[in-house]
C-alpha cells in the first residue's frame, strides 16, 4: 500500500487527527491526488457524524499507515509519532483489537507493536490516561460490551484483567480486547488484553484448544482470527496465565470443564486415575452448578478453580500413597500431608483439642511397633530433601521405642518439674501458653554421662505426645561427612512435618563447639545451618519443635549457641533416694531376696554412682545366681532352679562395677551450673 506524502502534525483534534503540513501538502495537485482524496473522504466521512463504525475504522487505519509511513521516512519526529500513536491509543484502543474484520484494526496491531519497540521509539515517555476504570465507559467499549451480548455463541472468557501496558510500558501499543460474558457470575467485568504479545499468546492458546475440540466436539472455530465464522468459540487465556502453564495441564484443565458430556470426557482423561477422574468431575459438577455454562457452552477456569484443581491432584495423589488419613500424633508415619483445604472448603484447624489427646493415646499404642507405614516423602516441604536422608532419619533417628513415664526416671525432681513446666504443658496446651509463657525452643541438660539425659528428652516427647528424634552429633559430623549439613536441615524438615516434635541431640558439644582455627570446615558449615534451623524454629511461631541437646561437657559450647538453648538444666548424679528407686525398680523385674536394710546398704555404697552405674550394677548381680551354677548344668537346670539374687551378689558386682564420674568432673559440672545454669 503507498502512503501520502506526510510531514510533521501541527495540530490534532478529534475528527480530524492530521490536519498537519501534511494535509496541505496533500492537497496538493500531484501523483498521490489518490490517496489525497481517499484521505480527504475519509475525513469528511469522520467528521459527518454519521459515519459507520466500519468507515471509522477505515480512517484510523488510513490515519495510522500514514504515521508509520512519515515517521518511517523521518518526516515527521519520534515525539510527533509517539504523541500520534498515543492519541490514537486512547481514542480507538477499544476497536483496534476488534474481531470484527469490518471495524476491527487487528491488522495494524503487529506493525504498531514492532514501531514502537523500534529504538527511535521513545516509549519510555509515554504515559496513557487509560485506566481499568474509565475504559469501560468508552462507548465503543460499552458497544463490544453490547455486541458481546448479542452474540451467544462467542462465548469469550478470560481470567485476568491486563493493563499493564497502559501506565507503565510504552512498548504497548494499546489494544484493549473487550470479552464479555454476561452470563458468568464471576467475570461479569470486562476484560481486556492491553499487551499485543499477550494477545498473541491467546490467539495460540485458542488454536491449540481448537485443535483438541475439534477431535472431540463437534467442529467449531476457536479463533479469535476467524471470528465470523458460524460457530466461535472465543476462548481468551482459559488456562489462566498461558505462558506459565504447560500444555498438559492446560489441556486437562480445558476439557474437563469444557465437556459436559462425562463419557466423552472419560474417554479423552482414560489415563487419569479413577481418583482424579472423580475430582475433574466434581469440579466440573462445581463449575457448572456454580457459576459454569450451560451445555454445550464453553466454560472456563478461574485462577482460584484451577488451583483448586491441582491442589486436589496432588493431594489425591499424596493420598493414595498413603495407608490412611495422617495426624500429626500417630503421624510419625504419615508426614501430615493430607490436610487439604480447598478453596471451597471451610478452615479446619490442624487439630482440635479431641484430636490431640486421641493422637497421643494412639501414639503412645503405636510407640514400640516400629512399623512404618510409609517411606515415601508426601509432604511439600519434603520435596528438596533427599529421599534417602528421609528414609534414614525415618528409620533411625525417629524414636520407635516404648513410651516412659516421669516415674521411670529416678530422682531429678527440680529437672522434671521445670520441664513439665516450661516444656510438655506448653506443647500439650498452646492456647494457654502463649507470648510470654510460650515454650522454649532448645534446652540444654548438661551432667555427667548416665544421667538420665536422654531418658528425660524421650520422656518430654512421649508425654508430649511428641515425635521424638534422636540423633548423636558427634555422629553427623563423622558418619555424614560433607553431607552434614544437608542432614541437618533434613532433620527439622521431617521434624517440622511431625510437629509437635522433640529433637534430641545428644553430644551437641561436639556439633556447637566453639569455633577455633583448627575446626574443620565441614563441621562449620553443620554448625552454621544447626543454628539458622535452631533460630527457624525459635521465630516461627507456629512451629511445635523442641530442640533438646544433651551434653557432658557444656564448657565447649559456642556462646551463640548457649544463648539459643535458653533453658539449661544440671542433670546431677542421682542421690541416695533416686539409687534406691533404680535398684528397687530393676530388681523388682526380677527373682531377688534383698531385704530392705541390705538395700539401704547397698545404695549408701553406690555412691558417686550415676543412673547407668546403678544399672550396670545391678546388671552385675543379676548374673551373681548364674556363676554359682556348674558349668555341666547350664543346659539342663530350669529357670526355678536358679537362686534368686542376694546381697552377696551385690558385693561381688560392687568389685568390678565403679563410679564412671570422677569428683574432678562433678566439680566442673557443679561450676558451670552456678555460671550458667538454670537450676537452683
Ligand atoms: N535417673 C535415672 N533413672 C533411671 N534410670 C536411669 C537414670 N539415669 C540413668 N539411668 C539409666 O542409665 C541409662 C543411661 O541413661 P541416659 O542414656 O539417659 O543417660 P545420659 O545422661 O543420656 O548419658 P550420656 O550423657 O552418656 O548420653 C538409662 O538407660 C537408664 O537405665
Amino acid at each position: 500500500m503507498e502512503h501520502p506524502q506526510y510531514n510533521s502534525p501541527e495540530k490534532t483534534d478529534e475528527g480530524n487527527v492530521l490536519k498537519t503540513e501534511s494535509d496541505k501538502t496533500m492537497q496538493k495537485p500531484d501523483s498521490n491526488s489518490v490517496h489525497q482524496s481517499e484521505w480527504q473522504k475519509n475525513v469528511f466521512i469522520l467528521n459527518s457524524g454519521t459515519c459507520s463504525p466500519a468507515q471509522k475504522a477505515d480512517v484510523y487505519r488510513a490515519h495510522i499507515s500514514q504515521i508509520q509511513y512519515a515517521w518511517a521516512n523521518s518526516e515527521i519526529s519520534e515525539e510527533s509519532a509517539v504523541h500520534l500513536f498515543k492519541k490514537y491509543a486512547e481514542r480507538y484502543a477499544a476497536i483496534i483489537d476488534s474481531d470484527k474484520e469490518g471495524i476491527g484494526l487487528n491488522n495494524y496491531a503487529d506493525s504498531i507493536l514492532a514501531l514502537a519497540r523500534c529504538p527511535r521509539n521513545d516509549s519510555d515517555k509515554w504515559q496513557s490516561s487509560l485506566t481499568t476504570t474509565n475504559v469501560l465507559k468508552l462507548k465503543c467499549v460499552q458497544h463490544m460490551f453490547n455486541a458481546a451480548k448479542a452474540h451467544q455463541e462467542s462465548f469469550l472468557t478470560s481470567s485476568e484483567t491486563f493493563l499493564n501496558g497502559v501506565s507503565t510500558s510504552g512498548n504497548s501499543l494499546f489494544t484493549s480486547n473487550v470479552l464479555g460474558n454476561s452470563e458468568h457470575k464471576e467475570s461479569k467485568h470486562a476484560l481486556f488484553n492491553s499487551k499485543i504479545q499477550q494477545r498473541t499468546n491467546f490467539v495460540q492458546n485458542a488454536k491449540a484448544a481448537h485443535l483438541i475440540n475439534a477431535k472431540e466436539c463437534a467442529p467449531s472455530s476457536v479463533l479469535q482470527t476467524a471470528p465470523h465464522s458460524s460457530k466461535t468459540l472465543l476462548t481468551k487465556p482459559l488456562f489462566g496465565n498461558s505462558e506459565t502453564r504447560n500444555s498438559t495441564k492446560s489441556v486437562g484443565t480445558f476439557l474437563s470443564c469444557t465437556f459436559t458430556n462425562s463419557a466423552k470426557r472419560k474417554k479423552v482423561l482414560s489415563n487419569e486415575d479413577e481418583n482424579m477422574e472423580r475430582e475433574n468431575s466434581n469440579v466440573g459438577q462445581h463449575i457448572e452448578n456454580n457459576c459454569g455454562p450451560g451445555p454445550g457452552e464453553i466454560g472456563f477456569t478461574t485462577a482460584k478453580e484451577q488451583l483448586w484443581v491441582d491442589q486436589q491432584k496432588k493431594y489425591n495423589s499424596q493420598a493414595q500413597r498413603q495407608a490412611g488419613p495422617g495426624m500429626y500424633g500417630t503421624g510419625k508415619k504419615s508426614l501430615g500431608a493430607v490436610r487439604s483445604r480447598g478453596l471451597y472448603g471451610k478452615f479446619v484447624p490442624p487439630n482440635t483439642k479431641q484430636e490431640e489427646s486421641d493422637n497421643f493415646t494412639a501414639q503412645k499404642k503405636a510407640y514400640g511397633t516400629g512399623a512404618h507405614e510409609s517411606n515415601v516423602p508426601s509432604d511439600e516441604r519434603l520435596k528438596n530433601i533427599e529421599p534417602k536422608m528421609i528414609e534414614l532419619i525415618m528409620s533411625e533417628i525417629m524414636d520407635h521405642g516404648p513410651p516412659l513415664n516421669w516415674d521411670d526416671i529416678a530422682g531429678l525432681e527440680f529437672a522434671k518439674t521445670t520441664i513439665k513446666e516450661i516444656v510438655v504443658w506448653p506443647m500439650l496446651r498452646p492456647d494457654i501458653f502463649t507470648g510470654l509463657r510460650g515454650p522454649p525452643k532448645g534446652i540444654l541438660l548438661f551432667g555427667p554421662p548416665g544421667t538420665g539425659k536422654t531418658l528425660i528428652g524421650k520422656c518430654i516427647a512421649c508425654q508430649s505426645g511428641a515425635t521424638f528424634f534422636s540423633i548423636s552429633a558427634s555422629s553427623l559430623t563423622s558418619k555424614w561427612v560433607g553431607e552434614g549439613e544437608k542432614m541437618v536441615r533434613a532433620l527439622f524438615t521431617v521434624a517440622r512435618c511431625h510437629q509437635p516434635a522433640v529433637i534430641f541431640i545428644d553430644e551437641i558439644d561436639s556439633l556447637l563447639s566453639q569455633r577455633g582455627e583448627s575446626e574443620h570446615e565441614s563441621s562449620r558449615r553443620i554448625k552454621t545451618e544447626f543454628l539458622v534451623q535452631l533460630d527457624g524454629a525459635t521465630t516461627s511461631s507456629e512451629d511445635r519443635i523442641l530442640v533438646v541437646g544433651a551434653t557432658n561437657r557444656p564448657q565447649e559450647i559456642d556462646e551463640a549457641a548457649r544463648r539459643r538453648l535458653v533453658k539449661r538444666l544440671y542433670i546431677p548424679l542421682p542421690e541416695a533416694s533416686a539409687r534406691k528407686q533404680i535398684v528397687v525398680s530393676l530388681m523388682s523385674r526380677e527373682h531377688c531376696c534383698l531385704a530392705e536394710q541390705e538395700v539401704d546398704s547397698i545404695v549408701i555404697q553406690a555412691d558417686g554412682f550415676s543412673g547407668a552405674d546403678m544399672t550396670q550394677l545391678c546388671r552385675e548381680a543379676a548374673l551373681g545366681p548364674i556363676r554359682s551354677i556348674q558349668v555341666m548344668d547350664i543346659a539342663t537346670i530350669t529357670a526355678e532352679q536358679v537362686r534368686p539374687i542376694s546381697y552377696i551378689d551385690f558385693q561381688n558386682a560392687f568389685q568390678v562395677v565403679k563410679p564412671s564420674v570422677s569428683k574432678k568432673d562433678l566439680e566442673l559440672f557443679e561450676n558451670w551450673n552456678k555460671t550458667f545454669g538454670c537450676g537452683r
